[in-house]
């Protein structure tokens, strides 16, 4: 049985085609089988004129001609065509299974791997290109198996056998047949690098157009808001009609190519016509055998026209697994190490101290954002991070999560190096809840538990009372088994948090950093998150990055940044005592003039 999940893709080699026949290996039996029966329905194709042939010249065109032979031809002739007709069917059954299952396999390898890589890679590549090479690409792919594979066996097979049944037949009008093949071979090579760059053409502009409607429905609701439907429909355009005119140029030249084919076959034939019509008249061939002949003929430009047509679909497999290779062949930039470091929390607990030793960060190496980090945060603590817009809080959390590597310093989680953790084990350790919450098609439950079967709706319940979060889920009417839509669009931004905050508690991570999003709540709802958030920090240490700074009040420590540097430390109170920067942003938020304000 082929590995189906495999975490390793198959390393993509120089050549697209060896690339994909790599992954047709496994298959190697079933392929045989097509090949058996392709075999045997081309026997059978080649036997059926070579049956009208000996009809006509034994049977027909004698003297005191008898029926019955010419009966015994006829069911014959029948009994092979339902022989072909039988290997036809279920060898195009087959190959299309084995295509399927081989393009399953690439879909999970290219999945797999581009889960595995590290978000620059995100932040760099467009997600229609991705999406692209996910759904459509391997679907193209599918088709170099189950048509052109199919075809080169099939087709390939019916011109060595036509060809030497020709030959068998008259040599010399075998011959004549064979000049066909160098004008063949001559219209491939003129229209080849041609089909090559119109094909990798309209998969671009496919890629551009599938980018944008992508990034058009997560931000519709800006788009809404803003009125820029009619911009945005504009734009959509400018990508629609040259990836319109991109499908209109490959449909032309495709046949174009196609029909150069059609026209030599026909030449041919009249050629055939011709030259065999001579060499009857000369009686130096009988009639049946010109029959057989120009049947051979047109059953020759059959495989070629076959051929000609999925040699276009080879092109753009081709352009497509190159596509996919180029995702399969990119690294992520932060691996694991090897050997990782032993964690065993069973028989040494974490305790959930971070440290950050004079950590430096860049996007660009031009552009410093974090500049000699410096922080100690004890087990248990609950810290805040401070700071303008822009001020890094949130690079700063990305580095903690291992998004991105430091540049200089080190983060340590209970003295560890992050980077000598696997990221797997960080990510059970240190786990991120954004402002903007990640929700599935799936109930309240499925959403809480994250798909994992091992957690019971008893747990879920638990985790929803300590958090809160049972409050608004019993008020619904189908409670935990409610169907929420992937944007969550059914829950107001603090339900959302409480069921991020319910998750959280599922998953215990020893470290917990929250990309706060009371800003956008009113009191009652900032109200229940800050209960929830006080519940789930409990017992791990706890980073949060307040946009509202009256969140911080009962910290144990604020971080103050300002342009990426640590400018002041302390509680709430001492910082407002010191009157620094942090009681400036205070006196200067709006939120200061709350009732329920600062000091
Ligand atoms: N992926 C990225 N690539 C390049 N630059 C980035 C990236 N993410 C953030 N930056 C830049 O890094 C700087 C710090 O951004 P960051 O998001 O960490 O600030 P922040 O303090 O969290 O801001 P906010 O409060 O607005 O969320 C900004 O100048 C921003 O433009």
């Amino acid at each position: 049985m082929p590995n189906q999940d495999s975490k390793t893709p198959r390393v993509p080699t120089h050549s697209p085609i060896k690339g994909l026949l790599v992954y047709a290996i496994p298959y190697t039996r079933l392929f045989a089988g097509v090949i058996a029966l392709v075999i045997l329905y081309n026997l059978t194709q080649v036997i059926q004129p070579y049956l009208v042939k000996v009809a006509i010249d034994r049977y027909l065109l004698v003297k005191n001609s008898v029926l019955s032979p010419l009966i015994q031809i006829g069911f014959l002739y029948l009994a092979i065509t339902l022989v072909g007709l039988l290997a036809n069917l279920y060898q195009t059954r087959v190959i299309a299974s084995a295509g399927q299952q081989i393009v399953r396999q690439i879909r999970i390898d290219l999945f797999s791997h581009i889960e595995s890589l590290s978000m620059d890679y995100f932040e760099t590549h467009d997600t229609g290109r991705l999406i692209t090479n996910v759904a459509s690409d391997t679907t193209r792919i599918s088709q170099f198996f189950t048509q052109f594979l199919l075809s080169v066996i099939r087709d390939g097979l019916t011109i060595i056998l036509v060809m030497g049944a020709m030959l068998l037949l008259n040599w010399r009008l075998g011959l004549l047949s064979a000049l066909v093949i160098p004008l063949i071979v001559l219209i491939s090579a003129i229209f080849r690098p041609r089909l090559h760059k119109i094909y990798n053409t309209t998969r671009s502009r496919q890629s551009r157009l599938i980018g944008f409607i992508a990034e058009n429905l997560s931000g519709m609701r800006i788009i809404q808001i803003f009125h820029q439907e009619k911009k945005q429909l504009d734009a959509f355009n400018q990508l629609n009609l040259p990836y319109q005119n991109a499908n209109v140029n490959e449909f032309r030249w495709d046949v174009l190519f196609n029909r150069s084919f059609d026209l030599l076959g026909n030449l041919a034939v009249a050629f055939m016509a011709w030259a065999g019509g001579l060499a009857v008249f000369h009686h130096s061939i009988k009639i049946g055998v010109l029959y057989a002949f120009i049947s051979y003929i047109q059953q020759f430009f059959e495989p070629i026209n076959s051929l000609t047509q999925n040699w276009n679909t080879l092109q753009s497999s081709m352009i497509s697994f190159e596509r996919v290779s180029s995702v399969l062949a990119t690294s992520p930039t932060l691996k694991d190490p090897d050997p990782p470091y032993p964690l065993n929390p069973s028989s040494v607990p974490l305790l959930g101290q971070v440290d950050f030793d004079h950590v430096s960060f860049a996007y660009k190496p031009e552009a410093p954002i974090l500049q000699d980090i410096s922080m100690h945060i004890a087990p248990g603590q609950f810290i805040g991070i401070a700071g303008e817009t822009g001020a890094g809080k949130s690079t700063l959390i990305s580095l903690l999560a291992r998004f991105y590597d430091v540049s200089e310093g080190a983060i340590r989680i209970d003295g560890i190096d992050i980077r000598q953790i696997r990221q797997d084990d960080l990510h059970k350790i240190v786990a991120v809840v954004q402002q903007d919450v990640n929700l599935y098609s799936g109930t309240i439950a499925d959403n809480i538990r994250l798909f994992r079967d091992d957690i019971s709706l008893e747990q879920i319940e638990e985790a929803c009372r300590i958090t809160g979060a049972d409050i608004f889920i019993r008020r619904l009417r189908q409670g935990y088994d409610t169907w929420l839509t992937p944007h969550g669009a059914n829950l107001s931004t603090g339900q959302r948090q409480l069921l991020a905050f319910a998750r959280t508690i599922l998953l215990d991570p020893k470290i917990l950093v929250l990309d706060e999003a009371t800003a956008n709540l009113d009191a009652v709802s900032e109200m229940a998150v800050q209960k929830g958030l006080m519940e789930v920090a409990k017992n791990r240490t706890t980073i949060v990055i307040a946009h509202r700074l009256s969140t911080l009040r009962y910290a144990d420590r604020i971080f103050v940044l300002d342009q990426g540097r640590i400018v002041e430390s302390g509680t709430h109170d001492e910082l407002l005592a010191h009157n620094g920067y942090y009681a400036h942003m205070i006196h200067k938020s709006a939120w200061m003039l709350e009732p329920t304000g600062s000091a």
